[in-house]
């Protein structure tokens, strides 16, 4: 009998043991596994939700997301960190009026630091390694003088390019041209001189723009994709790691054969108090934000121009009566339907408070989604996303903020100035030289990436010289 009894006296003595090991450690550990792992399961879950959302919709899906998320607001959040900006005044307050208490932290800055360099003025975070390379390269690109000896640049190039097309539609009449590949050749080999006094053949343009724009697709794709899930991220990161590797060894070879009489130059003079890892990486950032961007706007301005025969003809009358306004708003139009920096963020540094819209909280990332900008109903009430450079006759200029394709406060683009004084006479140049048929009538836009190319196979084009 006694066996009988004890077993069911030492089971439930085993029950009450394990209901309170259970109840004093297991339950609490769970639930504390639970509220650590619960945060990321959702923030990992909705990454790839959000992912796979703008995989489908583009940069433009952020406003879908404002219409879905957000309820139409002009601020809503993706997670707890990610605050999406639409509202003008708060865009203000964090790139001009506070600049200081916001850096391009977070995650996909911290990606881009590995591959743009975290010390060239394009990544630093800190605002002493931004200011000194800074301080050399803004005369040369806000100097009356050196932006006109940029312009004479572009044109001079543009020129050569336009020899080697009037030489290949010699006898055939028309041929077939990559826009894409010839305007970043023109652009990379501005650069090169301009900032380098370096002058680059085709060979090294090709090598060179391989690199940067496998780049900026990578560090996009990465950055932004939560792809440290996917089993295609170790290779990627290596991919990454070898471009950086190869990119590295073109930078020191700028530095080595700069020209004397190049802004290079002056940067590498202890006196600009420019240390040598900010050197490398700065002559990186210019390498990565100094012509993909001037070539892919005018690419898109081409592109925009050529496949509405009422534009075409428009720019070639333009062209021939030397309207250079009209080619001013075809590259202001091009760069609000396809601003180079689609997206920018911004990190808050310290706790801050906007008025009219209230606290934000230290390390919420600001998310200025500026191709939704662009394209925002507000803004731009007549078809926003279609193309039109007539909108830029009126008077009225669009509210401040709303159109920032070069950004805004003490990081915006470097190079405004430089475009928009060479990117206009340069189009005009190709429009009135050539008529330009596209092979394809609506390219898409190469998404995600650090800058914005066509998807697939460039600007393809007919060209055939000018019929006016
Ligand atoms: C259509 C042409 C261009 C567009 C749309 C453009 C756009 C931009 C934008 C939006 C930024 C700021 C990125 C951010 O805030 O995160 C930027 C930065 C920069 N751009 Fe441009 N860019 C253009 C042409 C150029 C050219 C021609 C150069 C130089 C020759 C240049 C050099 C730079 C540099 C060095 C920076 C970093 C500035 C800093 O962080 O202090 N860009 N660009």
């Amino acid at each position: 009998m006694l066996p009988t009894l004890r077993a069911p006296m030492f089971s439930s003595l085993g029950l009450h043991i394990s209901l309170t090991v259970a109840l004093l450690v297991i339950f609490p550990t769970l639930i504390f596994i639970l509220f650590k792992l619960y945060p990321y399961a959702q923030k990992t879950l909705s990454s790839f939700a959000i992912a796979a959302f703008f995989l489908r919709h583009g940069p433009n899906g952020f406003l879908l997301l404002r219409e879905k998320l957000g309820k139409g607001e002009e601020t809503f959040r993706i997670g707890k960190y990610n605050l999406v900006v639409f509202n003008l005044d708060i865009i203000k307050h964090c790139l001009v009026q506070k600049a200081h208490n916001y850096d391009k932290g977070g995650r996909a800055a911290r990606l881009m630091g590995e591959v743009v360099g975290p010390l060239g003025i394009l990544g630093a975070l800190d605002e002493d390694d931004h200011v000194p390379s800074h301080q050399v390269l803004n005369p040369h690109t806000k100097r009356a003088d050196r932006i006109e000896t940029f312009e004479s640049m572009v044109l001079e190039e543009g020129e050569r390019k336009l020899d080697e097309w009037r030489s290949l539609t010699t006898g055939a009449r028309k041929t077939e041209v990559n826009l894409y590949i010839d305007l970043n050749e023109i652009f990379f080999r501005v650069l090169y001189r301009f900032m380098f006094g370096i002058d680059l053949s085709r060979k090294r343009f090709q090598h060179v723009h391989g690199i940067i724009s496998q780049l900026e697709r990578y560090s996009a794709v990465v950055g932004f994709v939560p792809a440290k899930l996917l089993p295609v991220y170790k290779l990627l990161r290596r991919d990454v790691a070898s471009l950086v590797v190869a990119l590295n060894k073109e930078v020191e070879s700028i530095i080595e054969e700069g020209a004397e009489d190049s802004p290079l130059h002056e940067l590498k003079e202890p006196s600009a108090g420019v240390s040598p890892v900010q050197l490398r990486d700065t002559v990186k950032n210019l390498l990565f934000a100094g012509a993909t961007t001037a070539a892919n706007a005018l690419g898109w301005a081409v592109h925009c121009v050529s496949k509405e025969a009422i534009w075409a003809k428009r720019a070639s009358e333009a062209a021939r009566q030397g309207n250079i306004t009209f080619f001013k708003n075809v590259c202001q139009e091009a760069n609000r339907v396809y601003p180079q920096a689609n997206v920018v963020t911004r990190r808050a540094k310290e706790d801050d408070y906007v008025p009219g819209y209230g606290p934000i909280a230290k390390g919420s990332i600001l998310v200025i989604p500026i191709i939704a900008l662009h394209r925002h109903p507000r803004y731009y009430p007549e078809a926003p996303h279609a193309f039109n450079p007539d909108r830029w006759l009126d008077q009225r200029p669009p509210p401040l903020m709303s159109y920032i394709p070069f950004t805004a406060g003490p990081r915006q683009c470097i190079g405004q100035s430089l475009f928009n004084r060479a990117g206009p006479p340069l189009l005009m140049r190709l429009h009135g030289s050539f008529d330009f048929y596209p092979l394809e009538a609506e390219p898409k836009p190469k998404w995600p990436n650090a800058v914005l190319p066509p998807r697939s196979g460039g600007f393809r084009m007919i060209i055939t010289p000018s019929s006016l």
